[in-house]
């Protein structure tokens, strides 16, 4: 079989400087869509992340019979089918390597009387989507596919389906948002049961979409009440920048001598920004400027200056608002004082690749010290001294595209540049990474 992957050397790094403009939130641009495709009329939709998880979405929801398309202007046309108003798709939904889709979506046509089946890559078909099935199962869809829960799977939906009040097992939005979004058309109340707190932009754009939606914090939880039967009314909505994609940005200039970077336009939902929080705490300068609203979400500018970091131990509660971040805070860890630990990150297993593997592996073949725990890494960093790798490491990106990202930034704080296997998985969450990182760095 011919071999398409794209290997990049990324090189030692002079000084990050001057001002960047990451895409937009790749969950929001999710569900700008989704719940357009809900509503009835034109939802528009400014600053949607154009990779390629959100494009799988975006073909799913025409499948089902939405009109999304992107205008001259760059912004996107939503005119969306209603609550109850999703079509049957005449072929498979190919969700390539979107968790994020895959269980929304899932969610989405459990409570409607069609049927579609899911797809994915290889790194998607090896995820686990029990999660998603219990739940929906239990509200009256049913599943059929092989007996791992992994993909293919096909979604048969029933309407009505029956609302159920559901405890959340494992820290997941996507659980959360599927059982929400089932929610929407189904009669009565669905309840979800949040132990720990993750993040929230489904239960802000459902409220601002006009759906009822009614939250209660009691002894630390949180219990999500979806009013079914909902009818959305379409919005205008701006999408603010990814912090998950700024995290990037932030750790290299974090980490390369002489720099001083704005990360402009950042999302800075509480339920997501626990990363820029940890690096503060390490001793990284991050400063917010100009602190505003976007789209119903605080946003900020990112004024980050070179910091020589110090290890830490990472508390675990923290992790569901840094959860796609680790990758990115290992290579941090790489480079500071002293010993990193994290512990309480078992759901990094499950993602894209086992993020904790794949980040010992590569940073491990990259020169840094690190230990893998059956919960997270434990590393002792350089103290700022440039990483050391032997000539010939690769590193195995497994078709993930924060590992790809994370190691690139290792590679900036390297003594000879760290080469990565493949950079294409990159464009599903953040298509123009390489052009910007080399637009900061001349
Ligand atoms: O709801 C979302 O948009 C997401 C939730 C998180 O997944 P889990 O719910 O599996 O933790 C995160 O890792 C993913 O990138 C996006
Ligand atoms: C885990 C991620 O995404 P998803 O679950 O949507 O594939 C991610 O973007 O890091």
């Amino acid at each position: 079989m011919q071999d398409h992957s794209r290997p990049h050397r990324f090189l030692p790094s002079g000084p990050l400087t001057g001002r960047v403009r990451v895409p937009g939130d790749k969950s929001i641009s999710h569900r700008s869509i989704m719940l357009g495709a809900l509503a009835v009329g034109e939802t528009r939709v400014a600053g949607l992340l154009e990779g390629e998880d959100v494009l799988a979405t975006a073909a799913a929801m025409q499948a089902m019979g939405a009109q999304v398309e992107r205008k001259p202007d760059g912004s996107w046309s939503i005119h969306g089918v209603g609550v109850g108003g999703l079509l049957q798709p005449h072929s498979s939904l190919e969700m390539g390597n979107s968790g994020t889709s895959t269980r929304l979506l899932m969610g989405l046509v459990a409570s409607h009387g069609i049927t579609a089946t899911f797809t994915g890559d290889a790194s998607l078909s090896g995820r686990p989507m029990g999660r998603v099935t219990e739940p929906l199962s239990l509200m009256g869809a049913q599943f059929h596919g092989n007996a791992r829960g992994t993909l293919p799977l096909t979604t048969e939906g029933i309407c009505p389906a029956v609302p159920i009040a559901y405890r959340l097992p494992v820290a997941s939005a996507q659980v959360k948002s599927a059982i929400m979004l089932a929610g929407l058309n189904t009669p009565g109340i669905t309840t979800v049961i949040e132990p720990v707190p993750t993040r929230d932009h489904s239960e802000r754009m459902l409220a601002g979409f006009g759906a009822k939606v009614e939250i209660e914090e009691a002894d630390g939880e949180r219990i999500i009440r979806v009013h079914g039967d909902a009818e959305l009314r379409p919005q205008e909505i701006e999408v603010p920048g990814d912090p998950s994609s700024a995290a990037f940005f932030a750790v290299a200039a974090l980490l390369v001598e002489g720099s001083d970077l704005v990360i402009e336009n950042v999302g800075l939902n509480p339920t997501r920004a626990g990363l820029f929080d940890v690096l503060r705490k390490m001793g990284g300068s991050i400063e917010e400027l100009n602190a505003r609203e976007v789209g119903g979400e605080p946003v900020a500018d990112l004024h980050v200056r070179h910091s020589l970091l110090n290890g830490i131990d990472v508390d675990p509660a923290i992790a569901p608002s840094m959860i796609d971040e680790f990758p990115v805070l290992f290579v941090a860890a790489a480079l500071a004082k002293g010993r990193t630990t994290t512990t309480g990150l078992e759901e990094l297993r499950v993602k894209e690749s086992d993020r904790i593997a794949t980040m010992a592996a590569a940073l491990s073949g990259a020169g840094a010290q690190v230990e893998e725990r059956d919960d997270g890494l434990v590393i002792h960093g350089t103290g700022g001294a440039p990483l050391r790798g032997s000539a010939n490491s690769r590193t195995k990106t497994r078709l993930d595209h924060r590992i790809a990202m994370s190691m690139a930034i290792a590679g900036l704080a390297s003594q000879d540049g760290v080469e990565v296997d493949d950079t294409r998985p990159i464009a599903t969450s953040f298509p123009n990474f390489m052009d910007l990182l080399a637009g900061a760095e001349a």
